[in-house]
């Protein structure tokens, strides 16, 4: 237990001694919302900041948005809990703190830009309408469960966009990758909650440590197989004088191709770019193809917000036309209803971060030796961050009623924010833009239930209906 004097914020209630706050975890570990109701209640009450124990360790829970931003600049160090992504993902930048954070960030920023992003426009286009097509099955035939096409697709887009292969035609590489990464996920989340598990050696002693390495095996030996076939591609596009990679019938550079370009001079191992390929991957598909899970139920749910977004779809790209670069900018209530969609069901709801030193805030001083948790959510529950901000309303974007600003965390906040925020909202603004002009949208929000499981699953609940506009 850390000896420092330093005054703590407000407790979050229910301290018991030894287990600090964990038996609350455990309480509503089913029910994430009354979790995030509990405690953000709690927290706003007290002025946005309180501080709970999870055993004998202190967090700070940061709802207050000044707070969060100047915890999230301060402390770039992650929380432990990351590591455990740490044979999997290595020093990808998800996972990696210091200075090998800071290497790779600088050298991977260039591959992100918009620039490169506006490069990705044909996959994305492409991409979307095979969706659509996937979907035509289901179309007048009542409700169905639409997360697991949008799943399918976004890896399958992160396949095309960052290892530079068509994917698509092979199905048994989506499927075992994704099923590998649910495995990896579910045994991170098993870890944390039985967390003897986290003693590596009890860990090597259990069955899950095999399975984990059996699980990681195979993704290692996906991305390395591509990355020799690219190494290989790369040598012959040079002797052919060509830089650009034919891959889909559009051109384009892949990721890989951005990574393998700085590994010429020796700036990236090979075993470097196979992390960050795999980071890349986790963090892109299951973000974007969950907020759109979302932004179609809440689409569903409010027939008012759809046909407003329908009728800008329409002025800018006419009824089937694909969306092209200067067409980006130009989807302004679209982007509000991602941003909104964002606000109330971030698909990265809790940030973790540990405080290597001591950090001044507004009113406290956070310990050296503790963790902080900053909330996404809280644009949601608190209502400092606008009038009724349990209802959805993308106007909100657009008429100055919301702190629509550098502290909105739903892209995490700022030296360490998402690095892949433009990938994110371009392709889900060009998915939109095919499905919605395609399809009138249906659904029931109040059914839905949500789960942490490190992003905000849906549980059940999600289903949708469509019906052909055209
Ligand atoms: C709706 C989609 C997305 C959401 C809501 C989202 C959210 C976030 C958040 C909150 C963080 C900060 C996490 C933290 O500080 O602990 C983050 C980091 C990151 N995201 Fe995203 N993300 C999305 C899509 C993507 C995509 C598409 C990619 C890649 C193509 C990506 C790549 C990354 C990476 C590599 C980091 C780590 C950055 C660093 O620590 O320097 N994300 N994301």
């Amino acid at each position: 237990r850390d000896k420092s004097n330093i005054p703590l914020p407000p407790a979050v209630p229910g301290k018991l001694p030894i287990i600090g706050h964990t038996h609350k975890l455990f309480q509503y570990m089913a029910d994430l919302q009354e979790l995030l109701k509990y405690v953000t209640d709690d927290c706003e009450k007290k002025g946005g900041v309180t501080h709970f124990y999870f055993g004998s360790e202190l967090y700070y829970l940061l709802l207050d948005p000044q707070d969060a931003l100047t915890a999230a600049n301060a402390c770039l160090t992650k929380h432990y809990a990351y590591d455990l992504g740490k044979d999997w993902m290595g020093d990808g930048l998800i996972i990696s703190s210091g200075d090998i954070w800071k290497r790779h960030r600088k050298l991977l920023t260039p591959a992100f830009t918009l620039p490169v992003i506006y490069g990705f426009l044909d996959v994305f286009n492409s991409q979307s309408k095979n969706l659509v097509s996937s979907m035509e099955p289901h179309v007048g035939k009542g409700l169905f469960d639409h997360f697991s096409y949008m799943k399918h697709n976004a890896l399958e887009t992160l396949c095309v966009g960052t290892f530079g292969i068509n994917a698509i035609d092979d199905k048994e590489f989506t499927d075992k990758y994704m099923a590998s990464v649910n495995e990896m996920i579910n045994i991170g989340i098993t870890r944390v909650i039985k967390f003897w598990l986290q003693n590596d050696f009890i860990y090597s002693l259990s069955g899950l440590k095999k399975k984990e390495e059996e699980v990681i095996e195979t993704l290692h030996a996906m991305a390395n197989t591509v990355l020799q076939n690219k190494k290989t591609a790369m040598k012959n596009e040079a002797l052919d004088g060509n830089t650009e990679f034919e891959t889909t019938g559009t051109k384009y550079k892949a990721f890989l191709d951005l990574l393998l370009e700085l590994s010429k001079n020796g700036v990236l191992t090979d075993k470097e770019i196979r992390e960050e390929m795999d980071t890349i991957i986790a963090a892109g598909y299951e973000t974007t193809s969950n907020q759109l899970t979302y932004t179609l139920l809440l689409l569903g749910a409010h027939p008012e917000v759809q046909e407003k977004l329908y009728r800008e779809l329409l002025e800018v790209l006419g009824p089937d036309r694909d969306v092209e670069k200067d067409d980006v900018t130009k989807l302004v209530y679209t982007n509000a209803v991602l941003m909104e969609s964002l606000r109330m069901f971030p698909s990265v709801p809790v940030i973790l971060r540990y405080v290597d030193k001591d950090v001044r805030l507004k009113n406290y001083t956070m310990r050296a030796g503790s963790n902080c948790v900053i909330f996404p959510l809280a644009s949601y529950h608190d209502q400092s961050w606008g009038a009724q901000t349990d209802q959805f309303r993308p106007e909100r974007w657009l008429d100055g009623d919301f702190r629509n600003n550098k502290e909105f965390a739903a892209f995490g906040l700022g030296k360490r924010a998402c690095i892949g925020r433009t990938y994110a909202m371009v392709s889900m603004k060009v998915t939109l833009a095919h499905f919605l002009r395609q399809y009138r949208v249906k659904a029931d929000i109040s059914k839905l239930k949500i789960k942490y499981e490190f992003v905000l699953r849906p549980e059940s609940g999600h289903e949708i209906s469509i019906e052909r506009r055209i």
